[in-house]
């Protein structure tokens, strides 16, 4: 569950590419739209980002190509220094760091997965995820056997012995995931993860995290352009559009509330009954007298589409996992959405 305490803070975040990186004060001062910087020879890759993110939480950033995921991310960890504003992890101004503390921090508490599977090429399988834990110090035997447990994990049961350049890119990608589970971090970074898996072990793979998310204390950035795969995993969606957070809100509220004209946009072709849980729509009862057996808050729409369909009510109440009364949905509304018509 997510938790109050934040672990990702970033204010007024900027990273800007271009020739001059001295004189980005004063050009970042006059608040640029992303044309004039492009005119001046500058790539706001990210614009005045502010995000906290809580622990526990599985925070989902998409976007177009080129919107600035992989930067954002990137910054988050100090992989790229940013041009202006701060990052705080777990309290600490990452910005002021040395290089030292920087590899310590990244050590001990983070865990990176990129697209590009970063594998070591003269070392096998069964080396490669035990890598990181032989920098930890741990003994050879406790190591080799970590290594094996999250190689099943990801499915490459048998292939310890092989090399990186014997395995596809979905079993390296699979390497590369079991190795960065294989030090439990506290703070997890997936740039496209699961991009180059085919659909069935994506999902297998999305299942585990799932099941991760809820048995561990994981503070999860995770990148990726598959809506499906954002709606399945995220806590929190945020939506990027040329360098600048555009949303950053639940599924629900992106597709039911959506900040701007290009989130609409972006979530048009999103059924929303397949993602919209009855907590979301559950109105105040406001004068109505609600009888009968409730409906579940966490149920998407979908899940119960048949239920309120057979149901003669009205309004039909919400009730939370405890039991207790969340509201009501109104049983027209619910199917205007269900049968996909937009407001
Ligand atoms: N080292 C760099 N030098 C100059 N420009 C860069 C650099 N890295 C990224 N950019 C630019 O910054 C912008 C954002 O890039 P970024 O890789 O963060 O996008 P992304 O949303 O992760 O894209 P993708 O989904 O294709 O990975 C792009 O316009 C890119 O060309």
């Amino acid at each position: 569950m997510a938790g109050t305490e934040t672990v990702i803070d970033c204010r007024n975040v900027w990273k800007v590419f271009g020739p001059q990186p001295g004189q980005l004060a004063s050009l970042l001062a006059a608040n640029p739209s992303p044309q004039e910087l492009r005119e001046a020879g500058y790539v706001a890759a990210v614009r005045d980002v502010n995000i906290s993110i809580p622990r526990g939480e599985m925070l989902v950033v998409m976007g177009l190509s080129g919107s600035g995921k992989s930067t954002l991310v990137r910054c988050m960890s100090r992989l790229l220094d940013i041009s202006a504003g701060r990052v705080e992890v777990e309290g600490q101004d990452i910005g002021k760091l040395s290089e030292s503390q920087l590899i310590d921090l990244r050590r001990r508490r983070m865990g990176m997965v990129f697209q590009s599977f970063g594998l070591l090429p003269h070392r096998n399988v069964l080396d490669n995820v035990a890598f990181p834990l032989e920098m930890r110090g741990q003994p050879r035997a406790a190591r080799i056997a970590r290594a094996r447990e999250m190689l099943a994990l990801v499915g490459l049961e048998g292939r310890e012995e092989h090399f990186p350049r014997e395995l596809s890119g979905g079993q390296q990608q699979r390497v590369g995931i079991a190795r960065s589970l294989a030090i439990e971090p506290a703070i997890w970074f997936l740039d496209e993860p699961f991009s180059a898996l085919d659909p069935l072990i994506r999902r297998e793979m999305q299942d585990e995290f799932l099941r991760l998310k809820g048995t561990l204390d994981k503070t999860i950035v995770f990148i990726t352009h598959d809506f499906d795969e954002a709606l399945r995993l995220a806590d929190r969606i945020a939506i990027m559009k040329d360098g600048a957070v555009e949303q950053c809100d639940t599924p629900d509220r992106i597709v039911m509330a959506p900040a701007t004209p290009y989130v609409a946009k972006f979530t048009a072709e999103i059924d929303r009954a397949r993602v919209v849980r009855l907590a979301a729509l559950a109105g105040a009862a406001q004068g109505v007298v609600l009888e009968g057996p409730p409906l579940p808050g966490d149920a998407v729409l979908h899940a119960v589409a048949r239920d309120i369909l057979a149901d003669r009510r009205t309004h039909i109440p919400v009730a939370g996992p405890d039991g207790a009364l969340l509201g009501q949905i109104e049983r027209q509304a619910a199917l205007n959405l269900i049968l996909g018509d937009r407001p």
